[in-house]
């Protein structure tokens, strides 16, 4: 620790009397909060910081602000996922409505172009915000020369450096897909979500590997859209951090959605050597068992993301990184280097967009001197799929291993009126309490728009509600937000519609 201030006691002298002297900034120009990456932890920090008075620049290198979730993450994939979902209604649900329409295709350089149409649309956006809030935007890619001062070689000045200095600097830099031994991605006919989210053909076979977050909501997309998914998952379960009946209920709902699972299942090989098909030589997760050959058009690798460094320069300041590449850092986002702090994807914790933000807000409020907070077990997560399967809190499994003694309430959408009213009642609504005081311990919703239902048991769980109280709130009638309302009455007492 005392080497840590003394190196950087010297590192801030060494800045100072660099930059100043040697032309690099002069003092007005040293940057109170420099922030490296524009992804959601990292924009939102810059932000952030502007708004609280501090001199911030963020540098970025993809050319777009956003980062992989506006580019190549949350929204391509949102605006996919709905696009896709509308075709699929017209052709099988409309007509229960009394439309009828013949003869309903997929345009599909169409439902590309509307998504990259909210891309740019969205990445400009946060442009603006920039200016709004005076926050310095720098285009490049960024190395640390010491711990505030950064080397950038600017996209637009072909290859020419500058350096950026700061007094706080907080790394942002995201994660990047996680390749598999042996599977080269050409993001053509092995793709990593970035390629399954820009296909030019829709697959007759896809192959998905990772029963995830992107395998299934990238298996959706094209299962809908007439490919034949089948999805390769290592574990005995698909998503395995989810509750296990929710989990069970959503498999069987994307089964009858014609999505094939092959679990307990490892990727042994890949040929692609035939120029028709690529092949995949699957085999037992435990070994030993019989290889099954599998053919496809497309095969999309999603089996996880790992944080994001390279280029950075971390060695050249010593900040430290764990096993698995992530940067570690205390209660206030410092890594073990005074004045450097990391938040979002490349530090451990949930690899969502939401969470990096709040990071991103956190951690800027604590440079400024003030108090931040997130806490990373009442973090919603949402699978975008249809029906959605949303939660927050823990899962059954982990009340029961933690020893509380609990209750279980639980309400099906197909008891809820206005799910019944627009003909979409698949799912359920699950609430987990504390037996003794009745505590909200967990919430998973599987529903249609569950992502949007699930913020009333996050306001819930972050207050520590009760069943009770939440079971007591008025919930306007007919909504779907009433299902959760008779699984909290279910949970201490009965509930009124089943
Ligand atoms: C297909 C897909 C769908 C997803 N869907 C969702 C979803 O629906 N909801 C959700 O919550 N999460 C979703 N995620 C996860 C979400 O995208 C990430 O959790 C989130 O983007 C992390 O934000 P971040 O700011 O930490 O990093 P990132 O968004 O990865 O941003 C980091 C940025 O830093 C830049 N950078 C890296 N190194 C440097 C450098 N040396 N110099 C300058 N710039 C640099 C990168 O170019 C990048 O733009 C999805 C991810 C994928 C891949
Ligand atoms: N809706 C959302 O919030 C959303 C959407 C997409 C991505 N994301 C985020 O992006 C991150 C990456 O998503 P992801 O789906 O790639 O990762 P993931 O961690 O969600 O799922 C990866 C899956 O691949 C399996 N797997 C790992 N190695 C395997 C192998 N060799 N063979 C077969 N299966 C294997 C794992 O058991 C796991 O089920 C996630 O952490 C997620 O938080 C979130």
């Amino acid at each position: 620790m005392a080497m840590a201030n003394l190196f950087r006691r010297k590192a801030t002298r060494d800045v100072l009397r660099y930059s100043l002297y040697r032309g690099f900034a002069s003092e007005s120009e040293v940057n109170d909060v420099v922030v490296i990456g524009g992804g959601p932890g990292g924009y939102v920090a810059a932000i952030k910081a502007a708004q609280l008075g501090l001199k911030t620049t963020c540098i970025e290198k993809r050319g777009a602000l956003g980062g992989t979730c506006l580019n190549v993450g949350c929204i391509p994939s949102k605006a996919l996922l709905h696009s896709s979902h509308l075709y699929h209604e017209a052709k099988t649900k409309f007509a229960n409505h009394g439309v009828k329409c013949s003869d309903v295709q997929v345009d599909l350089p169409a439902m590309m172009a509307q998504k990259d149409k909210a891309v740019f649309n969205l990445t400009k956006g946060v442009e603006a915000l920039f200016k709004k809030n005076k926050v310095n935007y720098v285009k490049g890619a960024a190395t640390f020369l010491s711990p505030s001062q950064i080397s950038v070689e600017e996209e637009e000045e072909q290859g020419e450096k500058k350096t950026v200095v700061g007094k706080n600097i907080i790394i942002a830099t995201g994660s990047d897909v996680k390749g598999l031994p042996g599977i080269t991605i050409d993001e053509k006919r092995i793709v990593s979500s970035t390629g399954a989210l820009a296909l030019t053909q829709i697959p007759n076979k896809l192959i998905v590997i990772g029963a995830g977050y992107i395998g299934l909501e990238m298996g959706s997309v094209w299962a809908r859209l007439g490919s034949e998914v089948t999805v390769v998952e290592f574990a005995p379960v698909i998503v395995p951090t989810m509750d296990g009946e929710i989990r069970r209920q959503f498999q069987r709902s994307l089964e009858k959605q014609k999505m094939k699972f092959m679990l307990n299942t490892k990727v042994m090989g890949v040929d692609t050597s035939s120029s028709d098909v690529v092949k995949l030589t699957l085999e037992p997760s435990a070994g030993g068992g019989d290889q099954t050959v599998l053919e496809a058009d497309v095969v999309l690798v999603s089996a996880g993301r790992t944080p994001y460094t390279a280029g950075l320069g971390l060695e050249n300041i010593g900040v430290e990184t764990d096993k698995i590449g992530r940067i570690p850092v205390d209660r206030k986002f410092s890594t073990n280097v005074k004045g450097v702090y990391a938040i979002g994807d490349v530090i451990p914790g949930p690899m969502l967009a939401h969470r990096a933000e709040d990071d991103g807000i956190a951690v800027a409020e604590f440079i400024a001197g003030k108090e931040g907070h997130v806490d990373y077990d009442k973090v919603p997560g949402v699978v975008y799929t249809h029906p959605e399967v949303a939660s927050v809190g823990k899962t059954e499994e982990q009340v029961k291993e933690s020893g509380v003694a609990y209750r279980v309430g639980k309400f099906p959408m197909m008891g809820n009126s206005r799910a019944k009213s627009i003909d979409d009642a698949e799912g359920l609504v699950k609430v987990i309490a504390e037996k003794e005081t009745d505590k909200i311990l967990g919430v998973h919703i599987m529903a249609s728009n569950a992502g949007e239902l699930i913020h009333e048991a996050a306001l819930a769980i972050s207050y520590d509600a009760s069943s009770e109280d939440i079971a007591r709130t008025c919930h306007a009638h007919p909504t779907l937000s009433e299902a959760l309302k008779e699984a909290a009455m279910a949970t201490y007492d009965k509930p009124i519609n089943i």
